[in-house]
């Protein structure tokens, strides 16, 4: 792994805003530097994705970082969701103008700076909960209440095949994230122990396989959506990056991915969340 992706010290104080956004933008550029991730953008190649490189990921994830930290500093402020969707906005436009208008890190900038709005705020407080806990309990109406783009893929997505989306996710205080990612990632290092990269896959599979992603139904809908689930779990019951080739078997995924124009951006962002989360709850 390039030495610039490594984790520098951990933020020492949680409320200390600015370290919080550096190390939300650390964890996007970790998910990009994991290979193979079936259909999505990494180091190694642009998977299903014509408008995108590691490179754009990468400057998106650096043109993020100062707003990640503006929104740990209004956590920790007590801000409440209007004053966090402003800057949610405002950094979704530096990232369009970062990217001549790629949509890179949408989903991401939403689940991840809410997260780091829950870490600035649990550092102020001096408190204890999980981020995700206090996304829900300090946020969560607001999220569900708030204005929703009917012309999203996303939404449009979601209405077709009554999926909740980034908006359910955080607001029910990334179940996906604490129930799904967060155990495989876990259990992978058993599996995987010294190579970080395969529990990133793991993380990711597992994702993929449970999660009901609206970016998969936006390009396959419910088939491409089945198709998907079913390859990353059928990956995991054969023993995932436990087993023998398990990077060839995981790569042919990613090419089948690649051929029906499949990518899963939302389990790319929820594994960046995971890899936020673990650090930031260690
Ligand atoms: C709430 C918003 C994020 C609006 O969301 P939207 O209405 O679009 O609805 P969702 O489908 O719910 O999700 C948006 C993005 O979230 C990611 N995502 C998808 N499924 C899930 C899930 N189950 N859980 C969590 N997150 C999920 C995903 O983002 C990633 O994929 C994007 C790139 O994909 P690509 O295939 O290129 O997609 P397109 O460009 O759409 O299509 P093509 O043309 O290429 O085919 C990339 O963004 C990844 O991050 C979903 O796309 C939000 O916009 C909003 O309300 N914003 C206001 C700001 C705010 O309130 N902020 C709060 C404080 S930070
Ligand atoms: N690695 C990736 N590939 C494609 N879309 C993404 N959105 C967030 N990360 C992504």
């Amino acid at each position: 792994m390039n030495a610039a992706l490594k984790w520098q010290s951990q933020p020492r104080r949680e409320s200390d805003a600015e370290q919080i956004g550096q190390l939300a933008s650390l964890c996007l550029k970790l998910e990009v530097a994991t290979y193979p991730k079936p259909g999505l953008v990494s180091h190694l190649d642009n998977g299903a994705h014509a408008d995108m490189d590691a490179a754009l990921l990468y400057l998106s994830a650096d043109t993020l970082a100062p707003f990640f930290g503006d929104l740990a500093a209004a956590g920790a402020e007590g801000a409440g969701m209007n004053r966090l969707r402003a800057i949610g906005v405002a950094a979704e436009r530096a990232m369009m103008a970062a990217t001549s208008g790629v949509n890179t890190h949408r989903g991401a900038i939403f689940g991840l700076g809410l997260l780091c709005a829950a870490a600035g705020y649990r550092g102020a407080l001096g408190i204890r909960k999980s981020l995700g806990e206090l996304v829900s309990q300090r946020w969560g109406d607001a999220i569900l209440s708030g204005p929703v783009s009917l012309r999203s893929h996303g939404s449009v997505a979601a209405r077709s095949h009554g999926a909740g989306g980034a908006r359910a996710e955080a607001a029910g205080g990334f179940r996906s994230v604490y129930d799904i990612a967060l155990p495989a990632l876990y259990a992978a290092r058993t599996l995987a122990p010294h190579d970080e990269e395969a529990v990133r896959v793991q993380t990711c599979m597992t994702l993929i396989a449970e999660v009901t992603d609206t970016n998969l139904l936006h390009r396959g809908g419910a088939e491409g959506l089945r198709f998907a689930q079913a390859s990353a779990s059928a990956f995991l019951a054969t023993g995932g990056v436990g087993s023998f080739r398990w990077r060839e078997r995981a790569a042919d995924i990613h090419r089948a991915f690649v051929a029906r124009n499949l990518s899963p951006g939302g389990s790319a962002d929820l594994l960046a969340m995971a890899l936020f989360i673990d650090r930031m709850e260690r």
